[in-house]
């Protein structure tokens, strides 16, 4: 089991840094889990995602795997955004064989591979689909696929159902959950939805703003529940749920008197 460790990082943008956005952070993620990060806009979620993709430096302390210090972006740790940038003129079977195309993999091993990739995000009968003929959810599984085709040790996704239907959304749900089962990638999700974050993830990380500072970590297990087999209408609806969420608006909502 690998562990990403944002270990006591402080963040500021520019040069010279201005007022830090994320303050003393300590957050460390297994391979294993699936950490979901909310809190108000501003708090520095993206800002996070973007120091573990080491896409940022820290201006203090450390990101690292085991030990080994993340200096730059790794195919160890794939990045999901919420409007991926597909290529639209290519079929989603190429975006997704993409990189591999690039880093040479020879063409039966890559068409092997990404017909894998397609099926592992339910899209085996669309690879020849052309991008704009698909729609907003498997485009999105589409860019999933992709960066699983590096397989990564840990999936940094930035709001990756913020651009979907609601009904879309609690699919896609659904799918995240499988797709974490199946890949043994540890997650970390930056999400605007508190009930996403619940149901999801087995790890919420609540962010409050100025600076960004992690203000609480609670373990759930509801995500988990799913994958047993309870349904996501029976968990969503369960009063320990319906507690935690109403908790975890709190923790958001109570920083607005703070500010
Ligand atoms: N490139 C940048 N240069 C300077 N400041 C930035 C930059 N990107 C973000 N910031 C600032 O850093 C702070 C945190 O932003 P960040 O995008 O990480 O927050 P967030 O919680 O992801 O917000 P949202 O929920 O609105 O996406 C904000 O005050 C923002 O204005």
């Amino acid at each position: 089991m690998y562990k990403l460790h944002i270990d006591k990082v402080t963040f500021a943008y520019g040069s010279p840094p201005s007022a830090p956005v994320l303050a003393d952070i300590d957050l460390s993620i297994g391979s294993d889990e699936f950490v979901a990060v909310v809190g108000r806009s501003g708090s520095g979620k993206t800002s996070l995602l973007s120091l573990a993709a080491g896409f940022l430096k820290p201006t203090a302390g450390r990101v690292h795997i085991d030990g080994r210090t993340v200096e730059g972006p790794s195919a160890e740790r794939a990045v999901v955004f919420q409007d991926d940038a597909l290529f639209p003129w290519l079929t989603a079977r190429q975006n997704v064989g993409f990189a591999l195309k690039l880093r040479g993999v020879p063409k039966p091993e890559r068409d092997r591979r990404v017909n894998e990739l397609l099926a592992h995000v339910d899209l085996a009968a669309s690879g020849d689909k052309a991008i704009w003929e698909l729609s907003g959810g498997m485009r999105q599984r589409v860019g999933i696929a992709r960066a699983l085709a590096a397989d990564p040790e840990f999936l940094l996704m930035d709001e990756p159902l913020g651009a979907l239907d609601a009904l879309t959304r609690e699919r896609m749900q659904e799918f995240l959950l499988h797709l974490w089962q199946d890949s043994g990638a540890g997650v970390l999700l930056i999400t605007h939805g508190i009930e996403e974050a619940l149901f999801l993830a087995t790890r919420v990380v609540v962010l409050a703003p100025d600076p960004g500072r992690v203000v609480a970590d609670i373990a759930v297990d509801f995500g988990r529940r799913f994958l047993r087999g309870d349904t996501s209408r029976a968990i969503k609806s369960d009063p320990a749920f319906v507690a935690t969420r109403e908790r975890l608006r709190d923790l958001i909502e109570l920083q607005d008197f703070e500010v």
